[in-house]
């Protein structure tokens, strides 16, 4: 294959690259991914010591996997210090099947070049295959996911939030029922969203539940761990509040007993808050500096039975909050297929691997089945209950085929989405996601490889910044088989496209550090 147009080197503007000492990419090659790094050995050593309480190893292989083990703490080791040096990249040394690929885009555009001279996205995607070439090149530690310990921890964190937008999905209807309305003509006593959805893809509610519940998709990517590289569990409650439907005159704890999600006006007026106070998810609207999501609601809206692929970001909360959405797709009759991307190696910190899928169903539809004790342990037996539904029907979708879980090298490698209707390697992947009726791609390092990493003016358009796969390409989007796509994600990353005139001016004085907080978002529709 010949990678002459494939250039991960020269985006159509400036690179973001670590080069730059008041970029972010200079942040994160200096203080954040040394910490990730470092993080890896800790677990690898925590692993390797509880070895010895695994009965299913025989003593020759216990052995053998603490020699490995040893191994991959110095690589990884030799990594960081080659990182924090800025040494010159060197080619891969495992036989992982993408490996000739990286070797050859090393090769024709990164020879002699290091970590902070290159693009920022190469070089951090370099870092994480770098981890991966740790452990491939062991025999048992293969498939490994250093990141696995903190991915479930966090996601235990979230269980208010997880429990609360359970309940808001699957309780029955409270307050209309019980006061004897008809629930269905009247959706603000409606307490249960999936009874507002299955009044069909044309009605008030299931429009009503489609805004609530893509903004819950879209801030479920602020709290992924490469950001929060020392995970603070109290600030990933707090960062998990926004999704919710609380007053936000209510207090800032997400206590049991507190109306969460909104619930009926009477058990509002009851705690004393006005009807038309914003809610936490009302308030964070502000902070969506784009939003395309009534174009968004115009392509949904016209489905019917459609695929939606959803290019997944990270795993936990954020995937959590992912399925919900593509529930509502199918539960709304929009969606007869959702195709989920992961990855296939250990990305991020926090990417979805497709061993995260499952374990995820499993953590919601087990409950605490043969006594064992559940992984969320709500003390209300009705929450116990909306979890354990939810985790059942989505395991239903995926055992009668309406969700698929899928994963592709293309995902992790050094490639821009601009390269996905031409790279040769990813031709089966763009041949089958051509199927789709919508692309649907979470998370910031999804919109870096959608816009190439690179320092657009912030008013360029979308569909200018997308390239190929842009309305604006030479052959139109259409032409080339793209169907509409939209980006979902919280930014993290100095690059953002599709503001209006000012408003990057505006937020420069607001606050200083509005593009990589994870506290802004957009949503840019094409
Ligand atoms: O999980 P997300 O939203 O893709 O965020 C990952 C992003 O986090 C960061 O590590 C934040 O610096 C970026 O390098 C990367 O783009």
């Amino acid at each position: 294959m010949s990678t002459t147009t494939f250039d991960p080197a020269h985006p159509p503007q400036k690179m973001l690259s670590g080069s730059n000492k008041e970029s972010f990419g200079y942040a994160t090659l200096q203080s954040r991914l040394p910490v990730i790094v470092s993080k890896i050995v800790d677990d690898v050593y925590r692993a390797y010591n509880g070895l010895d309480a695994d009965p299913s190893l025989d003593d020759s292989t216990k052995k053998q996997k603490e020699q490995e083990a040893k191994k991959i703490i110095e690589t990884i080791g030799a990594l960081r210090y080659e990182l924090q040096r800025d040494k010159p990249f060197r080619p891969l040394t495992d036989s992982y099947p993408d490996v000739k690929e990286w070797n050859q885009a090393l090769e024709t555009f990164y020879s002699g070049s290091s970590w902070y001279k290159a693009s920022w996205l190469f070089s951090e995607c370099y870092l994480y295959r770098r981890i991966k070439e740790a452990f491939e090149l062991s025999e048992h530690w293969k498939d490994y996911d250093p990141f696995f310990r903190q991915k479930s921890i966090v996601f235990k964190s979230s269980q208010k939030a997880v429990v609360a937008i359970a309940a808001r999905l699957m309780s029955p209807v409270s307050a209309g029922s019980a006061s004897g309305q008809d629930p269905l003509q009247d959706v603000n006593q409606l307490s249960s969203l999936d009874v507002l959805i299955s009044q069909g893809p044309d009605s008030k509610g299931t429009q009503e539940a489609f805004y609530e519940l893509a903004q819950i998709c879209l801030w479920g990517n602020a709290t992924d761990l490469s950001l929060l590289d020392n995970p603070d569990l109290a600030k990933v409650e707090e960062l998990q509040r926004r999704m919710l439907m609380e007053k936000s005159s209510s207090s800032s704890s997400l206590g049991s007993g507190e109306t969460l999600l909104g619930g009926s006006p009477d058990q509002q007026g009851a705690e004393g808050i006005a009807n038309d106070e914003p809610t936490e998810l009302e308030k964070h609207a502000e902070m969506i500096l784009t939003n395309d999501l009534d174009k968004l609601w115009g392509k949904v809206k016209s489905l019917r039975n459609a695929r939606v692929d959803i290019i997944l970001d990270n795993a936990g909360f954020e995937l959590y909050v992912d399925l919900v959405f593509a529930d509502y797709l199918v539960r709304a009759g929009f969606a007869s297929e959702v195709v989920f991307h992961a990855k296939r190696i250990p990305w991020f910190v926090s990417d979805v691997l497709p061993f995260d899928f499952d374990w995820t169903l499993r953590q919601l539809y087990t409950g605490n089945a043969d006594g064992l004790e559940a992984f969320f342990d709500p003390e209300d037996p009705a929450e116990q209950k909306a979890i354990k539904d939810l985790g059942s029907r989505w395991r239903t979708y995926v055992s009668n085929g309406t969700w698929r879980v899928t994963s592709h090298d293309f995902w992790t490698s050094c490639y821009a989405f601009y390269h996905l209707p031409t790279l040769p390697t990813a031709a089966d992947l763009f041949g089958d996601m051509q199927k789709s009726d919508l692309w649907i791609f979470k998370g910031d390092l999804n919109y870096r490889k959608l816009v190439y990493d690179c320092l657009w003016p912030t008013t360029t358009t979308f569909e200018e910044a997308i390239g190929p796969l842009g309305g604006k390409a030479p052959a139109g989007r259409k032409a080339a088989g793209v169907p509409s796509l939209v980006s979902f994600r919280t930014c993290k990353a100095d690059v953002v496209v599709g503001l209006a005139p000012g408003v990057a001016e505006a937020m420069d004085i607001k606050a200083k550090d509005w593009m990589v907080s994870g506290e802004y978002a957009v949503i840019s529709f094409s």
